[in-house]
């Protein structure tokens, strides 16, 4: 049993959180260059919370370009346990309307020039990737969003995409031939990363557009941007009610341990650099 201290990577259209009690906004820096934005430190009943906003604020950084080893670095030199993202996504399926909800159960990697993994020349590790969400983390935001007023549907598999660009009409439908329910551009590699963190990792998506397989006319981000601004009151007082709502006690999860079973390159093949790197993903495993 440990604490909770809960990482939230905020979306398109959410750029802070309003509830934190003693907010603070810190500068971190780590081995991997600058995170997306500062991260906004606080509590909320007395749970101890940091709140980095994937774009910045602002919306600066691209979805290619975001900085996702920086991003869960710093949650990870913070002290964070968890990580909840929140994210918008296109809709690839009739069922998931425009502001409605999905707690995301499984993701497909489509992106192709991004940095997605911490363990490079000198110390390789392979974790697990089968279930890229945490089941446990995963309820507890979709409940909390229900109790927030959302439709939540689950589960649903999040197809990421490189972008910028949206879909071509032809990779939309091939994404739902492939039983992909959501589109967006930022699960990967940030899912993996968590994983290899030993952060648990959960995704509630709030569904802003039908993607351009459907019939409504194309993507277009002033529409998304109307969604989003009615969805994001509820994506807050989603993040209320699950940290509210967390269990006093943080039970172990497997997640919090996977490197054990993971690295795989022999001790005195190790590179120092590259240990050096690492030194807050491995903190733990160094302790050992
Ligand atoms: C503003 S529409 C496209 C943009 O929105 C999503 O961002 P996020 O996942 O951070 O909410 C999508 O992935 C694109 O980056
Ligand atoms: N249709 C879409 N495709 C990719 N990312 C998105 N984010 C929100 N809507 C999207």
């Amino acid at each position: 049993m440990t604490h909770w201290h809960l990482g939230i990577i905020g979306g398109s259209g959410l750029y802070a959180l309003d509830a934190l009690e003693n907010p603070r906004w810190v500068t971190v820096e780590t081995p991997w260059g600058a995170p997306s934005d500062a991260v906004l430190t606080g509590s909320i009943a007395g749970i101890p919370l940091a709140f980095l906003p994937r774009h910045g604020r602002g919306h600066r950084v691209p979805p290619h370009l975001v900085n996702a080893r920086a991003n869960i670095d710093t949650l990870k030199r913070l002290g964070c346990t968890d990580v909840l993202a929140v994210s918008a996504v296109g809709s690839l399926s009739e069922v998931f309307a425009p502001g409605e909800f999905v707690a995301v159960d499984q993701i497909i990697d489509r992106t192709r020039a991004r940095p997605s993994t911490f363990f490079e020349s000198g110390l390789v590790a392979h974790v697990p990737m089968a279930d890229p969400v945490c089941p446990r983390l995963t309820g507890l935001a979709l409940a909390a969003a229900r109790a927030a007023g959302a439709t939540v549907h689950s589960p649903a598999t999040y197809l990421t995409m490189e972008g910028p660009q949206f879909s071509t009409r032809a990779e939309s439908r091939l994404y739902r031939s492939w039983g992909a329910g959501v589109i967006g551009m930022t699960a990967m590699p940030e899912a993996k990363l968590a994983r290899e963190a030993e952060l648990p990792y959960a995704l509630l998506a709030m569904v802003t557009d039908y993607d351009c397989w459907h019939d409504g006319g194309d993507v277009d981000v002033s529409e998304i941007l109307r969604v989003m601004a009615g969805n994001a009151d509820t994506a807050r007082a989603a993040i209320v009610n699950l940290v509210r709502n967390l269990p006093a006690e943080r039970p172990a999860s497997p997640i919090d341990t996977i490197l054990d079973t993971a690295i795989i390159t022999a001790p005195d093949a190790r590179d120092p650099a590259a240990i050096a790197r690492l030194d807050a993903i491995l903190a733990r495993v160094s302790r050992c």
